[in-house]
C-alpha cells in the first residue's frame, strides 16, 4: 500500500473531461491495489486567468511543488488564440510551470497499434511496427529566449539560445533511453543554418563516445519531417530542441491514428508532470467526443515514474482492451462511437475488476458504482 499526493491541473477546453477519466482510472488503480492517491485539482491556464488574472496562481505552483506528481489536461482558449495582442495568455502558465519545476525533458512515445493501422491516413506497411520516443528539450530555446518588438514597432524577435549544460542533461537521458532500446539515437536539428543546432551537434558528437553501443544519426529537421511520414520505423530515440520537438510530435500522431492517443512525461530536477501532447481542442469541449486515452496513458507514465510498474502495466492492458474491442471515441470509431466518459468508464472498470468482463454501455453505472 502506498500513499501519494497527485496535483491535478484540468485546464481548459477538453482538459477537464479527459482529466476526469484519467483520475477515475487512477482511483480504480488505488482500489485494486489498496493504495491511497490524494488527488486535488488546481486552476491553470485560461480558467485561472478568469478566476485570478494569473495563468499560474501561486497556490497552484505551490501545490505542484508539494506533490509526488502532477497530472495535466490541457490549456488554451480561442479567446486568446484569436487575440494576438493579449498580454496575459494561458500558455504562459504552462511555460512558467515547466520552467519553475525544472522540467527540461519532455518524453513523447509514439506507437503504431496494429488494431488502429487502418485509421492512419498513411499506408499500413509503412507504419506497422513503429515504436519511437521523442526526447524534446522543454525549458530552453526559442520558447524562452528574449522576445519583443523592435523600437520602431516595425519588427519582432524571438531569440533562440542554448547552453552546453542544457543540451547535455537531456542528451544523457536520450542516450540512456536508446541504450536500453534499439540503440539508435537521431539528433534532429537545423545545423546547416542555426548556430544553436551546431552546438547541439558538437555536444552530442562528443557525448557519443560515452555510449559506444548507441549509433548516432544527425538529421536536419526539414528532412526529418519528411522521413517521419515516409519511413517512421527507422526511428528509435529522437533527441531534439524545444520547438522542433513540438512540431514533429504532432506530426507523429498521424502514425498512431489520433492526437488523442499520445501521452507524455515532463521530467527534470523537481516533481514530474504528465500530460497528453494535444491541446484543449476547444471545438470538442463538452461534446463527449474527446479521446481520453492520451491522458490515461499519461497517468500510466505517472505510475511508472512512481515505480508502480505493475499498476501501470494494468492500465496499459486495459487501454489495449479498449482499443481491441473498439471502445473508442468517434475519430477512431466512426460507426458506433463511445463517449469520452464511456471510454474512461470501460478502462476504469476493467482495472477495478479485470476478472469481470461483463461491461457494456448499459451496466457500466452499476459496475462502476464502487469507484466513481
Ligand atoms: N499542452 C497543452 O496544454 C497544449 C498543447 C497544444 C495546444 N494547446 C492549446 O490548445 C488550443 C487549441 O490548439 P490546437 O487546436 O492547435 O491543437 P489541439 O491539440 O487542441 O487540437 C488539434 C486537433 O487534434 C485533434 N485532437 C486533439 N485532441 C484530441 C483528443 N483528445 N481526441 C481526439 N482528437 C483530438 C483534433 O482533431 C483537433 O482539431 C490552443 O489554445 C493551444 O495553445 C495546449
Ligand atoms: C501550448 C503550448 C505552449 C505547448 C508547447 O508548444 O509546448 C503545446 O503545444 C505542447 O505541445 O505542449
Ligand atoms: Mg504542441
Amino acid at each position: 500500500m502506498v500513499s501519494k499526493k497527485i496535483a491535478v491541473l484540468p485546464g481548459d477546453g477538453i482538459g477537464p473531461e479527459v482529466c476526469r477519466q484519467a483520475v477515475k482510472v487512477l482511483e480504480a488503480v488505488a482500489t485494486r491495489f489498496g493504495h491511497r492517491f490524494e488527488m486535488q485539482s488546481y486552476p491553470m491556464g485560461a480558467c485561472a486567468i478568469d478566476a485570478t488574472g494569473n495563468p499560474l496562481p501561486d497556490e497552484t505552483l505551490d501545490a505542484c511543488r508539494a506533490a509526488d506528481a502532477v497530472l495535466l489536461g490541457a490549456i488554451g482558449d480561442p479567446k486568446y488564440d484569436n487575440d494576438p495582442s493579449a498580454k496575459v495568455r494561458p500558455e504562459q502558465g504552462l511555460l512558467r510551470l515547466r520552467k519553475e519545476l525544472g522540467l527540461f525533458a519532455n518524453i513523447r512515445p509514439i506507437t503504431a497499434y496494429d488494431i488502429l493501422l487502418p485509421h492512419s491516413p498513411l499506408k499500413q506497411d509503412r507504419i506497422q511496427g513503429t515504436d519511437m520516443v521523442i526526447f524534446r528539450e522543454l525549458t530552453g530555446g526559442i520558447y524562452f529566449g528574449a522576445k519583443g518588438r523592435t523600437d520602431d514597432g516595425e519588427g519582432a524577435y524571438d531569440h533562440c539560445v542554448y547552453s552546453r549544460h542544457e543540451i547535455r542533461r537531456i542528451a544523457h537521458m536520450a542516450f540512456q533511453s536508446a541504450a536500453g532500446r534499439r540503440q539508435r539515437l537521431t539528433l534532429v536539428d537545423k545545423a546547416n543554418v542555426l548556430e544553436t543546432s551546431r552546438l547541439w551537434r558538437e555536444e552530442v558528437r562528443e557525448m557519443a563516445h560515452q555510449y559506444p553501443e548507441v549509433t548516432v544519426d544527425y538529421l536536419l529537421v526539414d528532412n526529418a519531417a519528411m522521413q517521419m511520414i515516409l519511413n517512421p520505423k527507422q526511428f528509435d530515440v529522437i533527441l531534439t530542441e524545444n520547438m522542433f520537438g513540438d512540431i514533429i510530435s504532432d506530426e507523429a500522431s498521424v502514425i498512431a491514428g489520433s492526437m488523442g492517443l499520445l501521452p507524455s512525461a515532463s521530467v527534470g530536477a523537481e516533481v514530474a508532470l504528465f500530460e497528453p501532447i494535444h491541446g484543449s481542442y476547444p471545438q470538442a469541449k463538452g461534446k463527449g467526443i474527446a479521446n481520453p486515452i492520451a491522458t490515461i496513458l499519461s497517468a500510466a507514465m505517472l505510475l511508472e515514474h512512481l515505480e508502480l510498474n505493475e499498476e501501470a502495466a494494468l492500465v496499459r492492458e486495459a487501454v489495449d482492451e479498449a482499443l481491441n474491442n473498439g471502445v473508442l471515441t468517434k475519430e477512431l470509431n466512426t460507426t458506433a462511437p463511445y463517449t469520452t466518459e464511456e471510454v474512461g468508464n470501460y478502462i476504469a472498470f476493467w482495472i477495478a475488476d479485470s476478472s469481470e468482463k461483463q461491461w457494456n454501455k448499459n451496466n457500466v453505472e452499476i459496475g462502476l458504482s464502487t469507484i466513481i
